[in-house]
């Protein structure tokens, strides 16, 4: 039973807390990734929560551009001072989820702990590093990943900015030659940091050598004035995340000393020789690893979105289920669960697959370490497809919670518009979705070919070496991954085919790949959702704990693949892998699924254990207050200030005292 239950909230919430019938903080525990890991999390999470630096003077909302900069940026400092006196690596604070709620729109020095920091440390040498991170460590350096471009993000080999080397000087000019090479996008670019990791085409002796990292000191040190040859700024307000201090910048033929080419993987000697990396690709390791953390971040962002509208629809009564009987609480009409549970569902999906991607990065990066670059294909495949699965999956789930609350979900104060900029943003960063997806058809299909030519296959590709042959009739979780084996190897085979018949009929294999990129994407996205339900299988199976625990756990988890083989039974029926009636017995499963877990849903969410300031919104408080919370929230509008307001006497009043000329 959950241990929160004593703490007052409305009687609707008593009464789902009451029906809890599994260890809320054994739930807690699994998804924090163990006991002392819920300790720390709370613990840190108290620090947080009792400084009074982070309570915003008026809601964000009601700031200027310039003003909700400033406001985050002074937290985001503030947070960096804190976690030095309280002895706490700030890493440490990031990955647990104690610090979400605390910076309302972004962060200005996000990308310089999630994307500059990797870069240093997985793309410079030792001696490098040292220089670096202790400059680091200390504060003097802070940094952004500059590689976007006006003209061109997704195609880095379209990169127009250059990094030429001078052999006498042994230094590298860093040059913008045209208004597209101008860098565009980078966090905390604008204003914040001092320095940037610059992806630049590299150029020795005349010959092109493709984009390479380069650390460029952009600001002084000790005044922040952009260095002569550097030009900086801030891009503009954005859809959401407007404190991220998106910037640009521009070089005018800009020194830098040799050795602050990145040099793990690929170096210029002095005398301009080239030394190649051991893969054309190490250059683009920071964007492997920010792939993998963006399918728990997604998740959390979910987690989020999921507990507020649960507590929500626990709460909120409307219309009549019975004629002549009260309101029911809004959770009970079926339509409302559809839109809810598999939400909490795609939670547990993506939570044990984001286990497993950072486990894989792991591994296959260690194995790099030790020269072996063999894995590399495969976990860009799996990062890039889990990164896109998450953010989509995240970005539509975000939405269907905002309107399963109604109207009030488009409030501010229901967090709903801040989850959603967070979550669709992350559709574009990082690899456009589209590109990734055809990234991982690329893999796909080059492994399905391989396999035709009498090849084995391994890892996340294995069942394509032969046509799975799924036991009819047999529904159970294993049968259902058989079946989802099948569907997708059709998909695979049949785009594969058709690719052929495109190419047979003269075109070249590249307008082929481009007339059939529909089928691919099907291909790239079925691939890695089968990925996720075998994930979610093979963890559930493996979880220890309380049988009402793993209760939970099988029911979100059936609950997560009969939904996917609905939405998708097309691919199952012509597959064959499934029947009609199979498709049918399953829906009717999915259906009666969201009857068991109902009276779960709100102590599900509340092992997810945010507290109110995390959540941030009116509507999905523990205690349930929502109509008070909605009301206090609606006062703090500037306008209210009022009765009567300025604007009034400026427009309305004239327009009203003018009155129509005629009766049109
Ligand atoms: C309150 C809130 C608080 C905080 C804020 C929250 C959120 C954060 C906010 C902001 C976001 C922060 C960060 C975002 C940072 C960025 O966006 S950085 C910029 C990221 N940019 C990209 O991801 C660019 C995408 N493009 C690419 O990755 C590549 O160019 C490409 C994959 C599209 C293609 O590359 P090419 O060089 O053209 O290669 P190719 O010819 O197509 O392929 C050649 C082979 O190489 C393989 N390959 C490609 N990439 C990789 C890789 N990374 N690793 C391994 N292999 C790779 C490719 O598959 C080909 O293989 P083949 O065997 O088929 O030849
Ligand atoms: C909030 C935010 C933060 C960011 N932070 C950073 C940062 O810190 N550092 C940084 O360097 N960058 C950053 N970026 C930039 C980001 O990485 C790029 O915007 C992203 O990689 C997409 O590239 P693009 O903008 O060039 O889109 P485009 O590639 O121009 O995409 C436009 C459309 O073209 C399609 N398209 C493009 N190529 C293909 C293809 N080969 N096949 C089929 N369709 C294609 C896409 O699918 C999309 O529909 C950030 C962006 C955002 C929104």
């Amino acid at each position: 039973m959950s241990s929160h239950e004593t703490r007052p909230c409305v009687p609707d919430l008593k009464k789902e807390r009451l029906k809890c019938d599994f260890n809320v903080e054994e739930l807690t525990n699994l998804i924090d990734g163990g006991k002392e890991k819920t300790a720390l999390r709370r613990k840190l999470r108290s620090v947080i929560s009792s400084e009074s630096a982070y309570i915003d003077p008026i809601p964000p909302e009601y700031m200027s551009h310039e003003d909700q900069f400033s406001n985050e940026l002074r937290k985001t400092c503030h947070t960096a001072m804190l976690m030095n006196k309280q002895n706490i690596d700030i890493k440490t604070l990031q990955l647990s989820k104690a610090y979400i709620g605390v910076l309302k729109d972004g962060d200005p020095l996000w990308v310089h702990y999630h994307v500059f920091i990797p870069s240093i440390t997985g793309q410079s040498d030792p001696e490098q590093q040292k220089i670096w991170m202790e400059k680091i460590r200390t504060w003097k350096i802070f940094g952004t990943y500059a590689q976007t471009e006006l003209g061109h993000g997704t195609f880095l080999r379209g990169l127009e900015t250059t990094a030429t080397y001078d052999r006498e000087t042994r230094e590298f000019i860093l040059n913008s030659p045209t208004i597209t090479a101008t860098k565009w996008w980078p966090g905390g670019l604008g204003h914040t940091v001092n320095f940037a990791a610059v992806m630049a085409q590299l150029y020795v002796g005349g010959k092109c050598y493709g984009p390479h990292m380069f650390m460029v000191q952009l600001r002084d040190e000790n005044t922040h004035e952009s260095l002569p040859g550097v030009t900086l700024g801030e891009i503009g307000p954005r859809f959401g995340l407007n404190t991220n201090g998106n910037g640009f910048l521009r070089f005018d033929h800009y020194r830098i000393p040799r050795r602050n080419m990145l040099m793990k993987h690929a170096q210029v000697l002095e005398d301009g020789t080239y030394v190649k990396p051991s893969h054309s690709k190490l250059s683009y390791g920071t964007m492997v690893r920010v792939r993998v953390g963006i399918v728990r971040d997604t998740c959390i962002q979910l987690q989020q979105a999921v507990t507020i509208a649960t507590r929500y629809s626990a709460v909120r009564h409307q219309s009549e289920l019975i004629p002549g009987e009260p309101e029911p609480q809004i959770l009970d009409y079926q339509t409302q669960q559809f839109k809810i549970l598999p939400q909490i569902s795609s939670v547990f999906a993506l939570f044990f697959a984001a286990n497993s991607v950072i486990d894989a990065y792991y591994s296959v990066t260690a194995q790099m370490d030790l020269g072996d670059m063999s894995l590399l294909p495969e976990l860009h495949a799996l990062s890039s497809g889990l990164k896109a699965l998450s953010a989509s999956d995240a970005s539509r789930g975000v939405e269907i919670c905002r309107l399963s609350c109604g109207g009030h979900g488009y409030l501010a104060s229901s967090n709903f518009p801040r989850l959603y900029t967070q979550t669709t943003c992350a559709i574009t960063y990082e690899g456009e979705n589209t590109v990734l997806w055809l990234q991982v058809a690329r893999y796909i299909i080059k492994s399905y070919r391989s396999a035709q030519n009498g090849n084995n296959l391994k890892h996340s590709v294995s069942y394509l070496s032969k046509q799975p042959r799924p036991v009819r009739g047999d529904l159970s979780n294993n049968g259902l991954l058989e079946a989802f084996k099948a569907a997708v190897f059709k998909l695979v085979s049949d785009t594969e085919g058709r690719i052929q018949r495109v190419c047979a009929k003269g075109q070249n294999y590249h307008m082929a790949w481009n007339q059939c990129s529909l089928q691919l994407l099907k291909c790239a996205e079925a691939h890695t959702r089968f990925y996720v339900c075998e994930q979610f299988v093979r963890k559930v199976e493996m979880a220890k704990g309380t049988e009402n625990v793993k209760k939970i756990l099988k029911n979100l988890c059936r609950l997560y693949l009969t939904h996917h083989v609905s939405v998708n039974s097309g691919d199952f029926l012509k597959s064959g892998s499934l029947s009609q009636n199979d498709i049918a017995v399953l829906e009717e499963e999915m259906c009666s699924l969201l009857e068991v877990l109902r009276p779960q849903a709100v102590s599900i969410v509340d092992a997810f254990d945010f507290d109110d300031g995390q959540l941030n919104s009116c509507l999905g408080c523990w205690d349930g207050d929502v109509y008070q919370r909605l009301y206090d929230e609606a006062l703090k509008s500037p306008l209210n200030k009022t009765d009567v307001p300025e604007a009034y006497y400026k427009y309305l009043r004239p327009l009203m005292q003018v009155g129509l000329k005629s009766s049109l």
